[in-house]
């Protein structure tokens, strides 16, 4: 809807209203058109200013629409007859023009924004292009190359940024709308030709064609398959070298493609999917809307290695007071410094001052008396976590809350060495703590709702995308990721190179195979935890055939490789070869292919051809079929949790939903018969062996994704 006033005597005041953000769904388009009309057509009106209720301008297009049948009016026109008017219209930009919110502004004769509003063109991340003039105006307006920078990245800038650029006239950090009614008095009966951006010739930029090869080369290399950036790029080309109008049609062809492609059904799934993560639930009855967390002022570290860093850096960045503990004093002193230097250059980036002070640092774990929470972020082991625990829950004042940062270890063991249990749950970061996006929040079956919400909204504080997940062995993404690189050690040992795998996997759109990131984080990493449970041993130790282990198929490959001193890239050599220790560029290597030729003569494989599908329905569909389990444990509440794991942990192409997205893409059924034939083919490999949940979620019709919590809740009652 849009509501219409008269203020200041001669100053039509438009506001758009549709809650939270006055999306442009129908009703509200039509509201516009209406309301334009009617100031128009008013002789008492001599300037229009357009706002959103709330202090909101407008977040764009309403997403919720895409994918049903839309009606009412259509944006294009619709702008077109604002920027056509022949009373000034100014744009009054609060909060934020986002997308579709931002073209209706460009469609205006004047933009005056509030200091702290944010504006930009976010389709490329819905998988869209800005098709309602977006593509043409805006390279019209601020030039081809700061441009192809918004529309290519969606990126949002602040209203400073934009008044730069020369986006909006005026920026003002009181009354926006009185401002904005102001502006539209001093330039009512002013000629309006020249405020039409439409009309304007792109500004000229030197050597065209140089520019647009080298910048699509630069998208096709991020995009990773993405298709909405490189169209993005060819409409913005077609305002440089078209007509206004034929740009127009091209922006149009451009954008029917993308508008019914998987890759924007994807990407606005997994809009709405970090949306949904928010909404947690545990099976207990917890919820994310009525379980209160406790204030946490003061958080504390234990453990100041890589991780422990990282997270003394997020939480004091997102404004905590943190106490930071490592035992032994020199090394105490080396994450102080290292510690100060991320704050240091975080802050540079940010144009803040570090927040240095936030953090102080002891070798004495009782420092943390006062802490509302403490992660423990102690090396992987059980036994030194067990401890920690019992010791913080001796020093600890009543009420902390006690997190451990493992990426797989029992939570529930681990509150059960505590006085308080129900205050005990984990907090999975991912490294660089400070950087990385995600935050697995684990709950055993005796964390209290308060504690899992406590974790959550910190994480929300610190910046991270939090999921909450139960507590199982590596929790959601590190056990779904185990059968995924077990397919890929098997896979070289029926014939495939680490080459072949990789490739695949990157022409799919991770940003880097599973080879290649085993070099980088360390082959000694998985080593060290497949020595502890009991599965890395010298062939021949335990009298088991080399190829079996715990009755099961088993892989040694890695194994041979660390007992080489092979550990990736920190020594030079790994899956791959690097130019020295440390180097980061991977070369194929000669010795690994006839390591691999040596080893399965050894044991009597024999290598056969092995094409890219194969890599993929192997490596993705046990992958997915570890994520149908975790669904039918009830360790997460839905497929969106999984997907925003794999999106934002683990370099799951965002362009493809996540994995479980991607299985309702591809087709259950699909998936279903290529695991029963990959199965049949490798009987004694578990993982392949379609798990019960999928093959109910088949028999019940392949319902699509948004569907599958009710299913699920469905198929639960009916056991
Ligand atoms: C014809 C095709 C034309 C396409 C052109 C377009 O305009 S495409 C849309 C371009 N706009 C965007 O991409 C903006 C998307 N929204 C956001 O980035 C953020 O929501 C926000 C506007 C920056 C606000 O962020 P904040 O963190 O404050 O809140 P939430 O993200 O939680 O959002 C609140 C609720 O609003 C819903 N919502 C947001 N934007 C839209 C939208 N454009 N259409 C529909 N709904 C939208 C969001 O889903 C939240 O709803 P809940 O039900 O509370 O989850």
């Amino acid at each position: 809807m849009a509501q219409y006033s008269r203020v200041s005597g001669s100053v039509g005041l438009i506001t758009l209203q549709n809650p939270p953000v006055n999306a442009l769904s129908a009703a509200v388009r039509q509201g516009i058109v209406d309301t334009v009309k009617r100031a128009l057509g008013d002789p008492e009106v001599k300037a229009v200013v357009i706002r959103g209720q709330n202090g909101v301008f407008c977040g764009g297009a309403d997403i919720k629409e895409f994918g049903t049948n839309m009606s009412g009016p259509h944006l294009v026109p619709m702008i077109h007859a604002i920027e056509a008017a022949n009373k000034p219209v100014v744009a009054a930009i609060e909060g934020i023009a986002l997308g579709g919110g931002l073209e209706l502004a460009l469609g205006c004769h004047y933009r005056v924004a509030h200091s702290k509003a944010r504006l930009g063109l976010p389709e490329v991340t819905l998988g869209l292009l800005p098709a309602a003039g977006g593509t043409q105006r805006l390279p019209r307006l601020i030039g081809v190359p700061a441009a192809l920078d918004l529309i290519t990245k969606g990126r949002h800038i602040t209203a400073a940024e934009a008044l730069q650029l020369g986006v909006v006239d005026q920026v003002t950090g009181h009354g926006t709308v009185d401002a904005a009614v102001k502006f539209a008095l001093s330039v009512a009966g002013k000629p309006l030709d020249a405020r039409r951006i439409s009309t304007y010739p792109c500004p000229r930029t030197s050597d065209l064609d140089a520019l647009f090869e080298g910048v699509m080369q630069k998208v096709r290399q991020s995009a990773r398959g993405a298709i909405a950036p490189i169209a993005c790029v060819q409409a913005v080309r077609a305002a440089a070298t078209l007509p206004y109008l034929q740009g127009m049609e091209r922006e149009k062809e451009l954008m029917a493609t993308l508008f019914t492609s998987g890759q924007a059904r994807a990407l606005q799934y997994s809009f709405f999917a970090q949306r949904a993560v928010g909404r947690w639930s545990t099976p207990s009855g917890a919820r994310w809307d009525t379980s209160k967390p406790r204030p946490v002022h003061i958080a504390a570290v234990i453990g100041l290695g890589t991780m422990g860093r990282g997270i003394a850096v997020a939480l004091a960045q997102a404004g905590l007071s943190v106490i930071a503990v490592e035992t032994q004093e020199k090394q105490l002193m080396e994450a102080k410094q290292a510690v100060s230097g991320m704050l240091e250059r975080g802050a540079k980036r940010r144009g803040v001052a570090p927040a240095l002070d936030k953090v102080s640092y002891s070798h004495d774990i009782k420092a943390v008396a006062d802490a509302d929470l403490v992660i423990e972020a102690v090396f992987e082991d059980m036994a030194l976590k067990r401890t920690v625990f019992r010791q913080l829950s001796a020093v600890c004042k009543p009420g902390t809350v006690l997190c451990t940062n493992t990426s797989g270890l029992d939570v529930e063991h681990l509150a059960s060495q505590t006085r308080n249990p129900q205050l005990v749950v984990g907090m999975h970061f991912f490294a660089p703590a400070h950087v990385m996006k995600l935050l697995e929040v684990v709950y055993g079956p005796q964390s209290s709702p308060q504690a899992v919400a406590t974790a959550m909204q910190l994480g929300k504080k610190m910046g991270k995308v939090s999921v909450a997940v139960g507590n199982c062995r590596g929790f959601v993404g590190n056990r779904m990721l185990k059968p995924y690189l077990e397919q890929a050690f098997f896979l070289l040992e029926e014939g495939a190179t680490p080459e072949l795998v990789d490739r695949a996997l990157e022409e799919f759109g991770f940003p880097m195979g599973v080879f290649k990131m085993s070099d980088l984080s360390g082959l000694d990493v998985g080593w060290r935890v497949r020595k502890a449970d009991g599965l890395a041993e010298p062939v021949g130790a335990s009298g088991q055939p080399a190829r079996i282990r715990q009755g099961q198929r088993y892989s040694p490959l890695g194994d041979l490789l660390c007992e080489q001193g092979r550990f990736g890239q920190k020594t030079g050599r790994g899956w791959y070869q690097y130019d020295k220790s440390g180097g980061q560029v991977a070369s194929s290597d000669p010795w690994l292919h006839s390591f691999l030729e040596g080893y399965r003569a050894m044991h009597g494989l024999v290598a056969r051809r092995i094409d890219l599908q194969e890599v993929l329905e192997r490596c993705l569909y046990a992958l997915i079929n570890e994520g149908f389990r975790i669904l039918e444990d009830g360790i997460v509440a839905g497929p969106e949790d999984i997907d925003i794991i794999y999106v934002f942990g683990y370099g799951w192409p965002r362009h493809r939903g996540g994995p479980m997205f991607y299985a309702s893409m591809v087709g259950l059924e699909r998936v279903l018969e290529r695991l029963e034939h990959h199965h049949k083919a490798h009987p004694d490999v578990p993982h392949l062996q379609p798990c019960s949940l999928l093959r109910r979620l088949v028999s019940s019709g392949s319902p699509p994704v948004h569907r599958w919590r009710e299913v699920l809740k469905k198929l639960n009652s009916q056991l």
